[in-house]
């Protein structure tokens, strides 16, 4: 009798493929296979191969493979895409477009024509232009077209509220809505400690320095790093994305969603609340805005419009 185990490929074997790859087997979500470009074929097999020794470890019963031939991905459920340049110190995440925009889309002609039934999730920055960009290049359906920032966003977002607080960050609620960029918008209406509203429980000076820590987040490691960009908890929040698919947990999660009339907008990917399950994205939550969200989000939104009209021509 064969195995039906889930298969979840990760492109791109860098920091953040590498760790989500782990993170995915660590949690027995499937088997993994990790891909990265031709010249790096032995240091992905590699990498593959150390992770899968760890399994006995773990006690987890999947099978880690590395390549750099799309014919092993074929069939997946799940494809992650992490390919592409990360920034440098200095850097804006906008600054990667071109290079990272034409790595997109040739990794997404490749992705589909072996996995054409799979939900791909996009870390690959700018997020919300490369998920435009993977969409309109793969011709999926949107709900199985999905990018990451909100979960890594509200991570740090709970991070900092949970350690001004003293409180666990499980109890932490939050919701961070808009491009994954310094504009985001960390929606404080809708964000509280077991139930009570951060308002209760913090002065809005307080509130001011971690909505703009976490708005700078991604740069303030950028900076401590000296090279390259954070992966742990980037590859944290793609494996909660995965499981939310591979699991059919219909979570509710800040995701970057193709937007049709939703807030306002149309052909347009930017995270907003969504439902995640078996289908990718299967429902967009429209939160109601007052007059001040709805012009941050706004500021928000002609961010990733400005980075979309710097895309290369089809
Ligand atoms: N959306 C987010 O929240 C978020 C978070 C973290 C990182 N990122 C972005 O994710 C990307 C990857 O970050 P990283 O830290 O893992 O970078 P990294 O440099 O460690 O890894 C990138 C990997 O992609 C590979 N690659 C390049 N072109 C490829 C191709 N055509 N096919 C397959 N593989 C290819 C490289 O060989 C490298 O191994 C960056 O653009 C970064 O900005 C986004
Ligand atoms: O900041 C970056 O360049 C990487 C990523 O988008 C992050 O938020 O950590």
């Amino acid at each position: 009798m064969g195995i039906n185990r889930r298969k979840i490929s990760v492109i791109g074997a860098g920091f953040t493929g590498a760790t989500t790859a782990l993170m995915t087997a660590q949690k027995e979500l499937g088997d993994v296979v990790l891909v990265d470009v031709p010249d790096m074929e032995d240091p992905t097999k590699g990498k593959a191969l150390d992770m899968l020794e760890a399994t006995p470890v773990e006690g987890s019963d999947v099978n880690v493979t590395g390549t750099s031939n799309y014919e092993d991905t074929a069939g997946s459920d799940v494809v992650v895409i992490t390919a592409g340049i990360a920034r440098k110190p200095g850097m804006s995440r906008d600054d990667l477009v071109n290079t990272n925009a034409n790595i997109m889309k040739s990794v997404t002609r490749q992705v589909t024509a072996h996995s054409p039934e799979c939900c791909i999730i996009v870390l690959t920055n700018p997020a919300d232009a490369m998920t435009y960009t993977v969409y309109k290049e793969s011709g999926f359906p949107k709900n199985r077209v999905i990018g990451q920032s909100g979960v890594l966003d509200t991570a740090r977002f709970q991070t900092f509220v949970s350690q001004e607080l003293g409180i666990s960050v499980e109890d932490i609620q939050g919701f961070v809505l808009g491009g994954h960029g310094d504009d985001m918008v960390p929606l404080i209406r809708y964000s509280n400690a077991g139930g009570v509203p951060l308002t209760k429980l913090l002065s809005q000076e307080r509130i001011d320095a971690i909505v703009e820590r976490t708005r700078k987040g991604g740069g303030e490691i950028v900076g401590l790093l000296g090279s390259g960009s954070a992966y742990y908890a980037p590859a944290a929040s793609l494996t909660k994305m995965v499981e939310a698919i591979v699991k059919d947990k219909k979570r509710v999660l800040p995701s970057i969603a193709y937007l049709e009339g939703e807030y306002g907008e149309s052909d347009l990917y930017l995270g907003v609340p969504t439902i995640i399950g078996g289908n990718g994205i299967e429902q967009i939550i429209e939160l109601d805005l007052t007059e001040e969200e709805r012009a941050s989000l706004s500021k928000s939104v002609a961010s990733v419009r400005s980075v979309m009209e710097a895309l290369p021509e089809e």
